[in-house]
């Protein structure tokens, strides 16, 4: 059995090599063979992720915060032989980790390997990029990924919800047809996300009918809103329930295409990152990528 650690020394205020000594103490009993390749810079852990598929590994672990897990989920996926992702989280969202329920703390996550199992998950793919949350459309995500992780771990979804909504009240609203299983719609809303799991962009239980393994794109659209109709939404968020309030179009799908009718230009955002601008051509990969989880 083989493994790579790939570790981004920047990652977690400059301590992820900290946890270097510690991970490969607790892989060596299940791993004959374990590498460490260290990030310089954008792209690197992509590629070390697609060299080590090629060269018949079975675990990539990723020493890093959100940035590193998705190169590294970007060099794995396109590959038929996968190798599974471990991820040891040092960033300050770490929404993969929080989805599947890894430890956030460095120390448990690699703890938690001593006693781990694979669980395949989907990933979706968007234009030409894989992710393994959510894509928007809007500025919620950013605002999301602002919200400062103290706040996070007090309030749970509701500091989310509130980051979000700030930013969506405050965002103009635009006009999109979207395309899926032969239908089409035209929509004015302030917010498209289209996620994997529950975790929409680091919304815990947002949205209870999302598993990170059902094959499913979640589309999630809130339409324009005002300060009256944002807090009639936010009970209904924090219980999980937002799929029923009335300024929230709710729907599954495997496929979608989103455009812009009026806008000219509009930027997406791809797992807490700058994504590409509309159109969009998203699909889901069905169980496509295997991770380490707790084995409970
Ligand atoms: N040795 C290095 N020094 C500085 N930057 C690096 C190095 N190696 C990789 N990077 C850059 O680090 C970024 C990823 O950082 P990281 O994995 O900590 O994610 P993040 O999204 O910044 O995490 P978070 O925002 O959650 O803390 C990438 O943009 C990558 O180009």
């Amino acid at each position: 059995m083989k493994a790579l650690i790939i570790l981004n020394p920047s990652s977690g205020k400059e301590k992820a090599k900290g946890y270097e000594e510690k991970l490969v103490e607790v892989l060596k009993p299940r791993y004959d063979e374990i590498n460490i390749k260290y990030t310089k810079k954008k792209n690197d852990a992509k590629n070390f992720a697609y060299e080590a598929a090629n060269e018949d590994y079975d675990l990539v672990i990723s020493l890093g915060g959100d940035g590193t897990v998705n190169e590294t989920v970007n060099g794995i996926a396109p590959n038929k032989k996968r190798p599974a992702l471990g991820i040891i989280p040092m960033g300050t969202v770490n929404d993969l980790a929080r989805a599947l329920d890894i430890p956030l703390d460095p120390e448990e996550a690699i703890d938690m390997l001593k006693d781990s199992k694979e669980k395949e998950i989907d990933i979706g793919m968007v234009n030409e990029r894989y992710f393994t949350n959510v894509v928007s459309v809007g500025n919620i995500a950013k605002a999301v990924h602002e919200v400062e992780s103290e706040e996070k771990s007090k309030l749970g979804p509701l500091a989310y919800f509130i980051a979000g909504t700030k930013e969506v009240i405050n965002s103009e609203d635009f006009l999109v047809k979207l395309k899926y299983e032969n239908k089409l719609s035209e929509l004015k809303i302030s917010l498209l996300a289209i996620g994997l799991s529950g975790a929409l962009a680091g919304f815990g239980d947002f949205l209870k009918e999302a598993k990170p393994d059902d094959g499913k794109l979640h589309v999630l659209a809130i339409k324009s809103l005002d300060i009256g109709n944002a807090l009639k939404i936010l009970p209904s968020a924090v219980t999980g329930k937002i799929t029923e309030s009335e300024n929230v179009i709710y729907f599954t799908t495997d496929n979608i295409n989103v455009r812009l009718v009026e806008h000219e230009e509009k930027e997406s955002d791809i797992d807490g990152e700058k994504g590409p601008n509309l159109p969009l051509d998203i699909k889901v990969l069905p169980k496509h990528l295997k991770v380490m989880i707790k084995n409970s």
